[in-house]
């Protein structure tokens, strides 16, 4: 067993969580420059905790300009073991209404020119990805939900496009119909890929904020309709927040999927032909397998 610390990072419409014990907004310098805002860190039911709003407080970073690598390392930096993704989608599914939770559990990633991965030229590695999340922590983030009074559906895939503008209706058509997309958002990807390679548990729960373009009812989608539903649920998705360190326990064993041993066999590079820059700056998320 070890010490557990759980991490959050908030999406479109939960830019704080309320309660923290020794609550303090700490700032984070990483070898992939700053996260989206400093981190509140503290304390909950014992479990050390550290929130991030995806875009900063106040919304400053569309999509596309998040610094995906700079928040995962900064949680890797500050001790977090177990990170959860709350995010605002699209459903293409009748079913999964606006106001509802989606614990996902597989991605499409169709981004473009973010950069996917800690590794590169003199340090390269590749992990597995078939399973982006982790049972573990996606059985929580149900619990944690249905305790907050959320309808939950447990898995679903979620489409990462690039935005920031809305599908058109012919690819939201595709993602439903062709591809088997569940739900649409912008920034779960590469936010799973890194979190992988940094050997962390990693959960994405998405809130249902509109039925994207598909649907003949409005058959647009509104900002202001999404920002309006995600207000409505920050408080059920802030309770999940609370729900999770008495569901998970201050002490941690290791993962039954493997999510903290990603990089067992992943570098290959041998040691001898690895850059010391590169190294070094891997330090911070991989130096389990490095040092
Ligand atoms: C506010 S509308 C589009 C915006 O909302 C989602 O953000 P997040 O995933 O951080 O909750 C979506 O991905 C877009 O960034
Ligand atoms: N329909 C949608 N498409 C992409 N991102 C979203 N976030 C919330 N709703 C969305």
């Amino acid at each position: 067993m070890s010490a557990r610390m759980i991490g959050v990072i908030g999406g479109s419409g939960l830019y704080e969580v309320e309660g923290l014990e020794n609550a303090a907004w700490t700032h984070v310098e990483t070898p992939w420059g700053a996260p989206s805002d400093e981190i509140l860190t503290g304390q909950l039911d014992g479990v050390p905790i550290a929130f991030l709003p995806r875009h900063g407080r106040g919304h400053p970073l569309d999509p596309g300009s998040v610094p995906y690598r700079a928040n995962i390392a900064a949680l890797k930096m500050l001790g977090v073991t177990d990170v959860f993704s709350v995010s605002a989608v699209g459903s293409f599914r009748e079913a999964m209404a606006p106001g509802d939770f989606v614990v996902v559990d597989q991605f499409i990633d169709r981004t473009k020119g973010r950069a996917p991965s800690f590794f590169g030229p003199g340090c390269v590695a590749h992990v597995s990805l078939a399973h982006p999340t982790c049972p573990r922590l996606s059985d929580a983030a149900e619990a944690g939900a249905s305790a907050a009074g959320a309808t939950v559906h447990r898995g679903g895939t979620y489409l990462a496009m690039e935005g920031p503008q809305f599908s058109t209706l012919a690819e939201s058509r595709m993602y439903r119909e062709s591809w088997g997309a569940d739900v649409i958002g912008m920034t779960n990807m590469p936010e799973a890929r890194l979190a992988r390679e940094a050997e962390l548990c990693y959960a994405s729960v998405a809130m249902v904020t509109d039925y994207d373009s598909w649907h003949p009812d409005p058959g647009e989608v509104e900002v202001t309709e999404i920002l309006a539903t995600a207000a409505a649920n920050a408080d059920k998705a802030r309770a999940m927040v609370r729900a999770l360190p008495e569901l998970l326990g201050a002490q941690r064993a290791a993962c039954p999927h493997g999510c903290d041993h990603a990089l067992e066999h992943a570098i290959l590079t041998v040691p001898s032909a690895r850059d010391a820059q590169a190294v070094e700056r891997l330090r911070t998320v991989a130096g389990r397998v490095l040092d």
